[in-house]
Order: C-alpha cells, then structure tokens, then sequence
C-alpha cells in the first residue's frame, strides 16, 4: 500500500531522519514529530494510516497515548518502539493495543516489513477494546509478585542465546514460558521445536534428537533430520529432561560442548546453531544423587534458572487466568460465562495440585456442562467434590488404614513371605515398579478411563502417563468404575 500516511514521533532527530528516508523511499508520506502532543492532535484531526511512537517522549509516556488512540480510532494501527527492552514494555504495549512492538536498536528491514505488514494485514471484523481481550494477547497471564518476577527474568534473557533451565511441577507452564522466551527472543523468526523426553520411547530418543542415517537401526529405511536439526536457527526446548537415558544424555552433554554432532549411524559432524530451553517437574540434584541425572549435564543446562511457582503460592492470579480461560472457550462458540464472587474465592482456596491444566480443565467443564450463565458457589462444590472423590478412591486405603501403613504392611508379608530367597540385587526399583502398576491402574478405573484427568491427580505429566501405560501394558476402559 504505498501512498500511505505514517505519523511518527520521537524525540530522537536521527530516528526520525532515518525512518522518514527509509518510508518516504517506498512511497509514503511520512510526518513526524519530537512530542505526544502534536501526535495526538494529528490523531485526533482524523490524519494518518499508520502511527510509530516512541515510548519515552518530553511530555507524554507514548505508552499512555496507545489506548487513548485505539478508543478514538480503533482501526489505527499502532507501532511502538522502545529503548527500554523489557518484556513489560513489551507485554504493556502489546496489551493496550499496539500493533507491534520494536526494541531498539532495530533492524531497519525489519521496521519496514512491520510498516507493510501493518498497512496490508487484514483488520480483525471487531476491533478489541475489551481489557480482557487484550489480556487475551498476552502468553502469560498473571501479574503476581511471584509472576511479575518471572517476566523480569524473561526481560532480562531475551536479548541473550543464554541455556534456561526451567523447574516447575506439571501444568505450572513450563512449555509456555519456554515459547515466550523464543518469541520474544532474537531467535523468533527461527523454528521453535520442543522435544518431551517422557512422550518417547527411550531407545528412539537419540535418533529423534540427532537423526538417523537410512540403515542406521532396523526399520529406518529412510534419512530422518532430528529436532536439533529442525530447530537449526532458532529453540529447541527439551520438555521432562529428567526422564532423558543417561546414554542420551551423555551424547547430549558432548553435543552442548562442542556444539556439534552427527546423526545416529552418520558420520558427518553436523555444526548445532540453537537455542536450548530445558524443562523438569523433578528434582535433578536429587536424581543427580541416586545417579540417574548427570551432573556435568545439569551445569551445563542449568545456566540460568526459572522457577515457576505452583498456582497455590499464587492465588491472585486466579481470577485472571478463569477469566482468560473463559473468554478462550467462548472464542470457541461456548457461552461466555461469569463467576459469582463467593464462588471466586472458594477456586482461589483450592490447592489446585495440577496447576493451571487443572485449572484451564475446570473452567472448560464448567462452561460446558453447566447451563447458568453466572457459576455460583454450588456448582463450584460440586465440581470440586468431583475431584476429591476421584482422589481418595485412589489414595486412601480401606478401613481408614493410611497408604504409608497399608504399603508397610504389605512389605512386611513380603519379607516375611520371601526369607532366604530375597532378590540378590534392586529390589528399590522393584518394589517401587510392582506399586506403580496398581496405583496408576486403580486411577485411571477412579477417572473411568480418564487419562487427563488421571494425569492430574497422579501429578504426573499427560506424555509421562501415556507412556507408562504403555510401558505397563495396563488395559484402560472408559466409563466403567
Ligand atoms: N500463566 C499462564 N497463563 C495462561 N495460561 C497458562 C499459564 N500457565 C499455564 N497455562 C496453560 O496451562 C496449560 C499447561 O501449561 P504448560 O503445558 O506450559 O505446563 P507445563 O509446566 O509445561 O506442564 P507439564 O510439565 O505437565 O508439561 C497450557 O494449556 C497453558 O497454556
């Protein structure tokens, strides 16, 4: 769209020299100005297509003139650019409604692509002028202390190819905080390619990884690139890195080292160009002490830790994140739901022990299932009391006997039972195994079959449970208790 009108203010002269030759050269009519004022009056006069403000301006915070902009011309499109690199800077501008926004210094290709991207892409048919749309926008939904934290460690890396080693229990958003960091990296217009490590079969992990040759094992007939190969250029995050073999993780330390590596069965040293983003629900010093985790691997990984907090130690994010989710499934033809405030406080009571999946599940089930349009206390009691009947068929054991008693009980007979003839060696893994089957057995009949809902009061990932169920060969049929 060449012709257009593009309003720019910034107090920088340079910049606004250098913008106006790059637009004026591809056809536009470029006004620019050092201050907010002249902007807004312009705005206000009904001139121009598109607007690139600056954020820090002698008379106004460019971002305080971004939804004043957008409520008088909602079709404005708004570029904001900023020398402050924070992520909030980002998140704000994104949240009040800018187009996009470009920290500075930027490539002046890249303002240019943005300028014709944002003359040209179609406007969406009702302009957003709901907050929680445009919370919508936002990958992180929360503004705990605890969450403010994490977006000023994110702010922070997102200048940097720095390796992130991410700790949280399942559902805490480990994936999503992996994915904001690339794309709000400088690798974003790389590939983002996550790999979990549970969701594989262990011997397939290294040709996954690194590829393989064709005949490289039986049954690869054909060459496969690996995740690192796919995610040449840009993130590669490697989900439940706890449940990687230690062999896969032994060529995975050497490959970090050198930065290459060759195919499963090649021979040609492939240069590595990503980013790694790691990610455990499990606690590696410990696995690094039974020797199950390799030390030099956990250092190399854990360059700079993220530790997102589980959703109890954050409740006032509760709100946010129902009503982020609520307006999602209504995004998808459901009815858009509210939630009474008695009910509010008793869902930030909760413990939520599978995080924001559980709580992301809950506010499915409760706009699907239920026909109020305002959810009150009693259907909140009555979902809740779902979940907990789940629970105790599963974790208490009969005749009020505690699971700790009931498995002493049990090892007891087995001694008893086995004298002279114990196992000569790993009996831990044995017994610990010869529990697993039952316990993840007897849940998935509490759940009717339930896999994700089995996940969650397992506290074990979705990937990890698929797996053992297959590992197991435990027989899952649906509906029946
Ligand atoms: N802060 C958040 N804002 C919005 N959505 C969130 C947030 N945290 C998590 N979610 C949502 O919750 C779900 C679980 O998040 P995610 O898969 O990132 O968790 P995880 O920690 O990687 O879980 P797991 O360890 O089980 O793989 C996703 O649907 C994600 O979009």
């Amino acid at each position: 769209m060449p012709g257009a009108t593009i309003l720019i203010a910034d107090d920088d002269r340079a910049i606004r020299t250098v913008l106006t030759q790059a637009l004026a050269r591809l056809g536009h009519d470029v006004r620019t100005t050092g201050n907010a004022a002249t902007l807004w009056r312009w705005v206000e006069d009904g001139d121009g297509d598109l607007v690139i403000t600056d954020v820090v301006m002698p008379d106004e915070n460019g971002l305080d003139l971004v939804p004043r902009i957008k409520k008088l011309r909602p079709d404005l499109r708004i570029i904001v650019m900023s020398a402050q690199n924070t992520l909030l800077t980002a998140v704000k501008a994104t949240e009040r409604g800018a187009f996009e926004y470009l920290p500075k210094p930027f490539d002046l290709r890249e303002l240019v692509s943005t300028v014709e991207r944002a003359l040209t892409q179609p406007k969406p048919a009702v302009a957003s002028e709901e907050a929680a749309d445009a919370e919508e926008q936002l990958p992180l939904i929360g503004r705990s202390p605890a969450m403010q934290e994490i977006y000023r460690v994110l702010a922070r890396l997102m200048g940097t190819d720095l390796t992130v080693m991410i700790f949280g229990e399942s559902g805490t958003g480990k994936e999503l905080v992996a994915r904001a960091l690339h794309d709000f990296g400088k690798r974003r217009s790389g590939p983002f390619v996550a790999i979990n490590m549970a969701a594989i079969p262990r011997e397939l992990i290294e040709s996954e990884l690194f590829g393989h040759e064709k005949g490289a094992f039986t049954g690869a007939t054909t060459r496969s690139a690996g995740r690192f190969e796919q995610a040449q250029g840009g993130t590669l995050f490697l989900d439940e890195i706890g449940d990687m073999p230690i062999e896969a993780q032994t060529r995975l330390l050497r490959v970090l080292q050198e930065g290459e590596y060759t195919a499963v069965g090649g021979r040609t040293s492939i240069r590595t160009d990503v980013r790694i983003v790691a990610a455990t629900h499990r606690d590696l010093r410990q696995m690094i002490r039974q020797g199950l985790f390799r030390e030099d691997l956990f250092y190399r990984l854990n360059v700079v830790p993220i530790r997102l907090p589980p959703l109890r130690e954050r409740t006032e994010d509760v709100p946010s994140l129902i009503r982020h989710f609520l307006a999602q499934v209504a995004r998808q033809g459901l009815p858009l739901k509210t939630i009474d405030p008695q009910a509010m406080d008793r869902l930030k009571s909760y413990r939520w022990p599978g995080n924001v999946r559980e709580l992301e599940n809950m506010v499915r089930r409760l706009a699907a299932l239920y026909a109020q349009e305002i959810i009150g206390i009693d259907v909140v009691e009555q979902e809740l009391a779902e979940v907990a009947a789940a629970g105790t068929t599963v974790v208490e054991a009969p005749a009020g006997e505690g699971l700790g008693a009931a498995a002493e009980r049990h090892l007891k007979e087995y001694f008893t039972a086995h004298g002279e003839a114990l196992p000569a060696a790993g009996l831990y893994d044995r017994v610990l195994r010869e529990i697993e089957r039952p316990l993840i057995s007897l849940t998935l009949t509490a759940t009717r079959g339930n896999q994700i809902r089995a996940a969650q009061l397992l506290g074990l990932n979705r990937n990890t449970l698929r797996k053992k169920i297959r590992e197991l060969d435990i027989q899952v049929v649906r509906g029946v208790r």
